[in-house]
């Protein structure tokens, strides 16, 4: 850029004083603790992942949304102990406003849902893939964001909403090669606890601290569960009630203990009878264990999990019709499920399924010599102006080089740009594949 200054070269008498060198600060070149860089090798993954998330959502109906990363920490703050809660990473701004990075989408989306009040026709169908962030102690080594997807479904009280969500995510599944033997989704619905914690007459406000300890079940000793649960006020005898439901494994059984009436028994099987119809019967199992670690669950819920139990839960959701209202909305019905982008990528791997996602090309583009450097551009615009991608060379490179970089960009044609050929109105192609090489008119390319 014009040399001068200092180090330009220059020595002797008339030499400007050196000008002294910037102070190098040697920055610590890996991201912070828990996040991910995405060079181009994952970054083609990542939007392999991110496109078939946007295909499946688009199959469905939705339409996609997004939110700040930054939210006002109120939004999160919810007192039944979630491990969420624990994570959030949160501060306080400049103005003095407490705010937090999201840890999940759903509190976003009920927000703007609520903001667009009457404008809004409802069902709405909304999809999002977005960061999200959670402050653990890397003890654990684990990560501190991740990428969601999430499908809600918001004024739709039936289960059909809960069906047709799970349908979302098998049709996305197949779709990358996953199939039932692989992977299958737990369901039970929150409303099977409800109806064992009414008969002990445990207050409503409790249920969600209820399901947050009982949804650690896997996670912590079982005597540590029944001491958490005695120490927010569920009776021993409404305890060990509870854990015999949870152990439930079949409709059949569930119906034998807390009976038919209910509502819970009547929305699974209605979402079983659903699943049969939508095809995807193979793909889930009653499991009365499953309550998943958010408070504002009220129904079904449901997680995908591998079928080896080498990993952890790949997806999760439920209907959570009261969350709305407690952000002071309208009473409206909701269902919707989170998909993280870390999991499934080693479920890939596990099955050998990672897609095969390599730079490629249309053409590589060289100037012969220097002062055609401008003609090369030319060509260059003529055949992106077309639709096709090109690696214009920017130096005079020898041709060894060029040849080299044309195999690691996988281009399927080199353009050469020639002192002869350009007198004549033509460029040298030679199709790489084959070898094949001819002059073609500058005005036939294509
Ligand atoms: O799935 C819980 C969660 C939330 C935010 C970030 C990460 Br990593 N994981």
């Amino acid at each position: 850029n014009g040399g001068g200054g200092g180090g330009g070269g220059r020595s002797g008498a008339l030499a400007p004083a050196p000008v002294a060198a910037e102070e190098v600060q040697k920055i610590d070149v890996n991201p912070p603790k828990g996040t991910r860089d995405f060079p181009p090798e994952e970054m083609r993954l990542r939007n392999w992942l991110f496109r078939n998330f946007r295909e499946v959502s688009g199959l469905f109906g939705f339409e996609e949304v997004d939110f700040p990363v930054l939210e006002s920490e109120a939004l999160f703050v919810r007192k039944a102990g979630e491990e969420i809660r624990d994570q959030l990473y949160c501060f306080e701004d400049r103005g003095n406003r407490r705010v937090a990075l999201r840890p999940e989408l759903t509190p976003s989306l009920a927000r703007l849902v609520i903001q667009k009040g009457k404008s809004l026709s409802l069902p709405v169908k909304w999809f999002a893939v977005g960061q999200c962030w959670r402050y653990e102690r890397m003890t654990r080594g684990r990560r501190r964001e991740h990428y969601q997807w999430n499908m809600d479904i918001i004024g739709v009280p039936e289960v059909t909403a809960e069906a047709e969500l799970i349908s979302s995510i098998v049709t996305f599944f197949k779709r990358i090669g996953i199939t039932a033997s692989d992977v299958g989704f737990k369901v039970s619905s929150r409303k099977v606890l409800q109806e064992v914690l009414s008969r002990y007459s445990i207050r409503d406000e409790l249920f969600g601290k209820v399901c947050i300890i009982i949804d650690k079940i896997e996670k912590i000793p079982l005597d540590d569960i029944k001491k958490e649960l005695k120490s927010v006020g569920v009776s021993t005898e409404a305890v060990e009630q509870l854990l015999q439901v949870l152990s439930i494994k079949s409709l059949t059984e569930l119906e034998e203990i807390v009976g038919d009436a209910g509502e819970a028994v009547a929305e699974l099987k209605q979402l079983f009878s659903l699943a049969d119809k939508f095809g995807y019967s193979e793909w889930i199992q009653f499991d009365a264990s499953i309550v998943r670690g958010l408070a504002y669950y009220t129904g079904i819920v449901f997680e995908g999990f591998d079928r080896e139990g080498k990993l952890r839960a790949i997806c999760g959701g439920g209907r959570y019709d009261r969350l709305l209202s407690t952000f002071g909305g309208d009473d409206i019905p909701a269902c919707g499920f989170g998909f993280g982008d870390a999991v499934v990528v080693e479920l890939l791997k596990e099955k050998g399924l990672l897609p095969e996602l390599s730079l490629q090309v249309d053409n590589i583009v060289c100037a012969l010599d220097h002062d055609l450097q401008g003609a090369a551009a030319t060509v260059a615009s003529i055949l992106r102006d077309k639709g096709q991608s090109v690696d214009l060379v920017l130096e005079n490179k020898p041709l060894k080089w060029v040849f080299k970089r044309a195999a690691r960009i996988n281009a399927d044609r080199l353009i050469l740009v020639g002192s002869s050929e350009w007198q004549r109105g033509m460029v040298s192609v030679k199709i790489l594949s084959t070898g094949e090489q001819r002059e073609i008119k500058l005005d036939e390319l294509e």
